[in-house]
């Protein structure tokens, strides 16, 4: 992975709070603090409708929220995809034009295909494929890995791991555990399983609530409603 020269030498340190969203009665989003740092990967979770995705949209910038405060050591980045080299963010439809080959689309990013699936020989035959023609779970694996591997200082995955059989899920979860030494990820997704193991920092997002997780996790998982009882 080349590195910009123009990025700080020091860890980065990705900051988010002032979110506040109400959508009619319900206010989706309320006490927002939440921190990623390069060097971590940092999971998300939270029940359907908790707000997860619309968390990553706002730090992303993909949806404008007054008085939404969304920092990188200390510096004012709102809209934060307008920042080169900072980060980029996996939504859960599919990201790239489904007309592109593997190989344009890992151009159009900056990416060495062959180095991001060094780990998934079985993509290697299909990198002149559209991603229209991959099936849902290999589209949703490159798409992941593209970005995994993208010059940016922090990922926002959005269900990165939807579709993809057991066995890439357990490879992809090496692969971001391998890769953080680069960057700062940001996970939610609900194969809470596999997301868990590979986390330095859990978040719960409750009632409008985000709530660092310490401790015993599944317990407090189950004490909010997350995971059965
Ligand atoms: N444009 C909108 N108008 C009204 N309500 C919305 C809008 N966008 C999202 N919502 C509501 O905000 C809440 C949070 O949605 P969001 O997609 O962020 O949940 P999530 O935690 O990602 O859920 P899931 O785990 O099912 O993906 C939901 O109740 C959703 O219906």
């Amino acid at each position: 992975m080349s590195r910009n020269s123009d990025k700080p030498a020091g860890p980065q340190v990705l900051e988010a709070d002032g979110i506040r969203i109400v959508f009619g009665e319900r206010q989706v989003l309320g006490s927002i603090y939440l921190r990623v740092q390069t060097g971590q990967i940092v999971g998300l979770l939270g029940r359907n409708g908790s707000g997860k995705s619309v968390l990553l949209q706002t730090i992303f910038g993909a949806r404008a929220v007054a008085d939404a405060s969304v920092r990188v050591n200390g510096r004012h980045v709102v809209p934060a995809f307008r920042h080169p080299g900072l980060l980029n963010y996996l939504p859960q439809e599919p990201l790239l034009p489904p007309s592109l080959s593997l190989v344009q689309a890992a151009d159009m990013l900056g990416v060495d295909l062959t180095r991001a699936t060094a780990r998934f020989p079985e993509l290697r035959s299909q990198f002149g494929r559209r991603l229209s023609e991959l099936s849902g779970g290999s589209a949703r694996l490159v798409q992941a890995l593209l970005l995994l591997h993208a010059d940016t200082a922090f990922s926002l995955f959005d269900e990165p791991f939807s579709g993809v059989m057991p066995v890439h899920v357990e490879a992809l979860a090496e692969e971001m555990q391998r890769l953080k030494s680069h960057k700062g990820l940001l996970i939610t997704d609900h194969r809470y399983a596999e997301v868990l193991p590979i986390c330095d920092v859990v978040y719960l997002l409750h009632q409008g609530r985000l709530l660092k997780l310490d401790g015993d996790v599944r317990e407090q998982l189950r004490d909010y409603g997350y995971l059965a009882s």
